[in-house]
């Protein structure tokens, strides 16, 4: 049985918190009294399915099931988890736990979006304040990993220690605040930042577009890999973080930011403001916006990922809490049919300026899928390093259907040939039945030491024979063997 969340207030925040459960196999229940949030969280859960799944390089569990309940009581009923994500303001906050407290599991988690309010001022009068922990998100929900996972004393050390397991196992990094404070940790680099910014644009020194390049040119690209500390440590040169605060630290006491002030919201501001963001980025629609702000955060999140650095190594912490399973062994193969190679959804960055995937993105699908094939047969990376390895001689890719971002794609591999050095597979791409392409390869098993031919070790001859006795009586593939002809 799927574990229960319940999304109380589905606006943006709750719309990411209940894709970000669904699409990791949690069966969601939405109370809002908003009769468009129905409409509202289908529109969040479209970007998240193109963009969430593809992020992981297995696939995530099958997709929960969506439900919407008039009243709270049902929808908090057998929730584990309870997400409170409604307007910030404390006395609603207040009310609605009565009520969900009413009617939920003692037991279950309730976590709150909350930007700015304490934990203390939401457990005030509750009627079971050690359920309630501020369990801060960030915008979208559904690709950003951080939660600010501030408790108090109140909370058991239990609950927080569920709290972190829960909030892992679907993808996020929770960062416990071990302090409580206003706004957290975040906002207030966002808050200052903010107000900064705001004075710029009212003193006439930039306009909104200048204030966002300096943003993204630079630092902000900086920021998403090492944050601060680690970047102004680099900063600092051979004698690191010691040389940069002598260096800049005096900087601090001169007048460069205007520190709290806040500028007042007069008309005049908030029309300069919005007519010059109008000008900046009025062209996309918010719902654009949306899309291409995913595709960014997804291409820089994989990029991440290959270093395995920050949010990218978060990722490859949660593919590798996916992984046992989702691929079948030797022994857990039906050997008599193509073996299941890859399982995966397409991510945004495999798709071209056509709006499907890239040609290039086969290859690299088919060579995943033959990577898979060799550590079927005994060739993993433990193999590898006593020496031996295959390298691919030819291949051949056929392009049958075309697939997009968010799809689920299987490879099933047959092997056509698989003695001493020679090994010849055959995979097919299919998203659900559509055969979608064909890749064939042929590859030999080399000396890492003399980069030549070279025999496999007997364990892996041994696991080509006995997939070749049990695929023998497969049909050879159509198209196995096929060229582009020569025109007549
Ligand atoms: N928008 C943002 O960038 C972020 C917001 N947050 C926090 O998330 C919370 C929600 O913010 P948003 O999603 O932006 O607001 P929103 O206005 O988009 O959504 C709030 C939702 O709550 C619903 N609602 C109102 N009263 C309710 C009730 N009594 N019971 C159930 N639902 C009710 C509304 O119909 C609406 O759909 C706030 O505490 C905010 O500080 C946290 C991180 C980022
Ligand atoms: C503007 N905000 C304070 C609601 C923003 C957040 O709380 C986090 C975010 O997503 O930027």
């Amino acid at each position: 049985m799927n574990k229960i969340a319940a999304i109380i207030g589905g606006g943006v925040i709750g719309g990411g918190w209940a894709a970000r459960f669904l699409l990791n196999g949690w069966d969601v229940r939405v109370f809002d009294p908003d009769p468009e949030a129905e409409r509202k969280i289908g529109e969040v859960l479209d970007n998240a399915r193109r963009s969430l799944p593809g992020l992981s390089d297995v696939p995530l569990p099958p997709e929960g099931a969506l439900s919407f309940h008039e009243e709270i009581g049902d929808a908090v009923d057998s929730a584990i988890w309870i997400q409170e994500s409604v307007p910030e303001r404390l006395d609603l906050k207040l009310k609605v736990y009565q009520s969900l407290q009413e009617a939920c599991d003692p037991e279950a988690i309730i976590g709150s979006s909350t930007s700015g309010f304490k934990p203390s001022e939401l457990q005030e009068g509750a009627l079971r304040p050690e359920q309630i922990v501020v369990t801060h998100p960030f915008n979208p929900v559904y690709l950003l990993p951080l939660i600010e996972l501030v408790p108090t004393d109140k909370n058991a050390p239990d609950l927080i220690e569920r709290a972190k397991e829960l909030l892992t196992s679907v993808g996020f990094f929770p960062l416990h605040v071990k302090k409580e404070i206003d706004a957290h940790i975040a906002d207030r680099f966002l808050e200052a930042v903010w107000r900064e910014a705001l004075w710029l644009v009212k003193d006439g020194i930039a306009t909104t577009e200048e204030i966002d390049e300096a943003i993204r040119m630079g630092f902000g690209i900086r920021w998403a890999q090492m944050g601060l500390f680690e970047t102004y440590r680099v900063a600092g040169g051979e004698a690191g973080m010691r040389h940069f605060m002598a260096q800049f630290g005096p900087a601090l006491k001169w007048p460069w930011t205007k520190l709290m002030d806040v500028p007042e919201f007069t008309d005049e501001l908030v029309d300069m403001i919005a007519d010059q963001s109008d000008a900046q980025s009025g062209m996309h629609s918010i719902r654009e916006l949306e899309r291409i702000r995913d595709n960014n955060l997804v291409g820089m999140m994989r990029a991440l990922k290959a270093q395995n650095y920050g949010a990218g190594a978060v990722l490859n912490q949660h593919d590798a809490a996916l992984k046992p399973g989702a691929l079948p062994t030797l022994d857990q193969a039906d050997l008599s049919q193509p073996i299941l190679t890859l399982s995966r959804a397409v991510p945004l960055d495999w798709t071209d300026y056509n709006g499907h995937m890239n040609e290039a993105k086969y290859l690299e699908a088919f060579a995943a899928a033959t990577d898979r094939f060799m550590e079927i047969i005994g060739c993993d990376m433990e193999y590898i390093a006593t020496g031996g390895s295959y390298f691919t001689a030819e291949n051949h890719i056929r392009y049958m259907q075309e697939t997009h971002a968010g799809s689920r794609i299987e490879c099933r591999t047959q092997m056509l040939l698989g003695q001493g050095k020679k090994l010849h597979v055959f995979h097919s791409m299919y998203e659900g039945e559509t055969l979608l392409a064909t890749g064939e390869s042929f590859l030999l098993h080399v000396s890492l030491e003399s980069r030549r031919p070279s025999p496999p070790s007997p364990e892996i001859e041994a696991a080509m024979a006995r997939i070749a006795e049990a695929q023998a009586g497969l049909p050879y593939p159509e198209g196995a063997g096929a060229a582009i002809r020569r025109p007549a």
